[in-house]
């Protein structure tokens, strides 16, 4: 097997630990890894991406903000690249919520290469996600505004990659959401 295979089985195992007792917020309540792994995925899979830190970020990208990880514990574990990349697209949990979204559409396009391209498939992945099954609780009025939101975020990771955005662009356009 080959060394990227073995990096990466270790890396979505330490996130399948970490978010073990996570679930969704659908009605199935799917569990939660099942996002990480979709993210990373549509990165190779419908991005083209080979860099394996970028899909080790991805697998990763939600342990800090909603598990005990911290961000020392990915440097010592996956090394400083990905520990950064992984900071770049963690909210600060400080702030309120109204805070964090302000703050994730003013950060967008100042983020590294690597980090747009892990925000890119987040996003996607959510937004078809809220599409495949509305989060519960959630009202129309409280969905169209994540994609209101969503497309001011994505706004500032444009120009990173043409295939990803062009999917975001046609999920936009159906709920009438200028990008
Ligand atoms: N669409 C969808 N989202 C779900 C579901 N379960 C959990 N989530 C998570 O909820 C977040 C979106 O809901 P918000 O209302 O914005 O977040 P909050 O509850 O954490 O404040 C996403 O966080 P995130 O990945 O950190 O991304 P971001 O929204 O912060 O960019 C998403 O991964 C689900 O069943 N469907
Ligand atoms: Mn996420």
């Amino acid at each position: 097997m080959s060394s990227d295979s073995v990096i990466l089985l270790e890396t979505v195992n330490f996130a399948a630990e970490k978010h073990r007792n996570q679930r969704r917020k659908d009605a199935e309540q799917t569990p939660y890894i099942t996002h990480p792994i979709g993210v990373a995925r549509i990165l190779s899979h419908e991005g083209g991406i080979t860099d394996i830190e970028v899909l080790q970020a991805a697998l990763l990208h939600d342990t800090v903000e909603d598990t005990d990880t911290s961000i020392g514990e990915l440097q010592i574990v996956f090394g400083q690249t990905v520990a950064r990349l992984v900071q770049e697209v963690t909210d600060d949990k400080a702030l309120s919520k109204e805070e964090t979204k302000r703050k994730q559409v003013e950060y967008a396009p100042h983020a590294s290469h690597q980090a747009k391209l892990v925000k890119l498939a987040d996003k996607l992945y959510n937004l078809r996600d809220i599409n495949r099954s509305t989060p519960t609780g959630w009202s129309t009025e409280r969905v169209q505004e994540y994609f209101v939101w969503a497309a001011q975020v994505v706004r500032g990771l444009r120009g990173t990659n043409p295939a990803l955005e062009r999917q975001l662009e046609e999920l936009f356009k159906q709920r009438g959401v200028e990008l």
